[in-house]
């Protein structure tokens, strides 16, 4: 487990010359998350966020600025997808991020030559950042994992074995895009309870799911395991997560194998991967497990994942119709609550993901399960906050929603907030609802 490092990169009397950075919501200099961008159709190329703008990584591989693990690193970056740098480890990562911090600060003497290395965010066209390897998706939310428990299980919600097994299944790579991509409402079969046959057309129950997702950095090789306390050296950073869902289909399908397409036409990330160097003084103790639950096996326990496994970090989820947008009606928060709701830490995830012997793999994509909090309100999925389409939410327009309706704009939000440190948040992650392509 890396020790939480606070540097200078985190001072937070730092300022940049790149004045939007200073005071941005998002992106300010101490957070310099990794993308990959494209402009005007040239080739996707890596670059950092700072403000509205992005700094070129292509551009600065080739400058002679960087010297050594931040220069390797910085080549590396300059391609279609950053999986060559993350699989170089956190050592050259966290370089990079030192010599990018020193570039942009205030009265930096190279500001003449890197601001030329600048792009304005509102002209490129946002990429993954990686190339998925696999995709898995966990359950770790526990006031979720007991919510919709309920709904499609009201005898037996919470598994016996939710407290001894961070649970997931594997979701599709194929079909994560990054934010912006239209949400194409999916066919599917589907039976009502009340139903005699199932039948085949566009679904109902279209749904979202609030998630964080985690970048692999590094992974394993086949056979071997991933010890506990070395789990976040294989982690490269985080990401909001959408894991839109078609509840219809999930009710009928999912038994005995889990989520297969109710989950799988697509999956929107936010494009920035924050980096844990930069969540570095966001770094929480998980919360005791309440009294009574049982003990984990020593594979996923570690003091020290304990001490600092958690993130400080608010989400909210927000919702626009169409008639919203064109009425200028600002987006409808549909709830708000901490990220402090996982049952299971990341590293308990990955550690517990190669405990076979399974090879994980640089661009591994994995989702933490939807957090949701214990009071309404801070439910991170419609099928909670409805309880399955009983309770209708009321739009400021007067419409209605049990599930998403054509046209709706559902946005993630999240914010790392710490006593003493600038706040950094992860940027847009957003689908608008596109009618199903009969
Ligand atoms: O059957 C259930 O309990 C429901 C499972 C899910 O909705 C799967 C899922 O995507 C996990 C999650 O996001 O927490
Ligand atoms: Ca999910
Ligand atoms: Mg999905």
């Amino acid at each position: 487990m890396p020790s939480i490092l606070i540097d200078e990169t985190h001072d937070p009397a730092r300022e940049s010359w790149v004045e939007s950075a200073n005071g941005h919501g998002d992106f300010p200099i101490q957070n310099l998350p990794l993308g990959v961008f494209s402009r005007g159709g040239d080739a996707p190329r890596g670059g950092v966020a700072i403000g509205d703008m992005i700094l070129d990584l292509g551009k600065l591989a080739l400058s002679g600025l960087l010297k050594g693990p931040a220069a390797d690193a910085a080549e590396a970056a300059a391609a279609p997808s950053l999986n060559a740098m993350l699989a170089l480890g956190a050592e050259p990562r966290r370089a990079l991020r030192r010599c990018i911090s020193a570039l942009l600060a205030k009265d930096a003497p190279e500001r003449a030559q890197v601001e030329p290395m600048l792009v304005p965010m509102a002209e490129v066209q946002m990429h993954l950042p990686a190339h998925v390897s696999d995709y898995t998706d966990f359950y770790v939310g526990i006031h979720h994992a007991t919510n919709i428990g309920s709904l499609f299980r009201p005898d037996n919600p919470l598994l016996p074995n939710y407290k001894h097994v961070p649970i997931g299944y594997h979701g599709r790579a194929s079909t994560i895009r990054p934010t912006g991509a239209e949400v194409i409402r999916p066919q599917g079969q589907t039976k009502a309870p009340t139903a005699d046959a199932p039948s085949f057309g566009p679904i109902a129950k279209l749904d979202y799911e609030l998630e964080l997702g985690v970048w692999m950095a590094t992974g394993n090789d086949l056979g071997t395991r991933i010890p506990i306390g070395e789990a976040l050296d294989h982690v490269a950073g985080l990401t909001l997560l959408n894991d839109w869902s078609a509840r219809d289909i999930q009710a009928w399908e999912y038994q005995p194998l889990g989520p297969f397409l109710a989950k799988n036409f697509l999956t929107t990330v936010s494009p920035w991967l924050i980096t844990l160097e930069a969540l570095a003084p966001f770094r929480r103790a998980q919360p005791p497990r309440p009294e009574g639950d049982p003990q984990p096996l020593p594979y996923l326990w570690d003091e020290a994942d304990l001490r600092e496994g958690a993130f400080s970090l608010d989400l909210e989820v927000y919702l626009s119709s169409a008639a919203m947008r064109e009425k200028h009606i600002a987006p409808m928060r549909l709830s708000h609550g901490p990220a402090s709701n996982m049952y299971w830490t990341i590293a308990q995830m990955v550690a517990h993901h190669a405990s076979n012997g399974c090879q994980m793999q640089t661009g591994d994509l994995l989702g933490s399960g939807t957090i949701s909090g214990p009071e309404h309100g801070s439910q991170g999925s419609l099928m909670e906050i409805t309880r399955n389409g009983k309770d209708a939410v009321e739009l400021p327009t007067g419409e209605t929603r049990t599930f998403l309706e054509d046209g709706d704009e559902l946005s993630l939000a999240g914010r790392f907030t710490a006593d003493g440190a600038v706040s950094i948040g992860f940027g847009q992650c957003t689908g608008v609802v596109a009618p199903a392509k009969v």
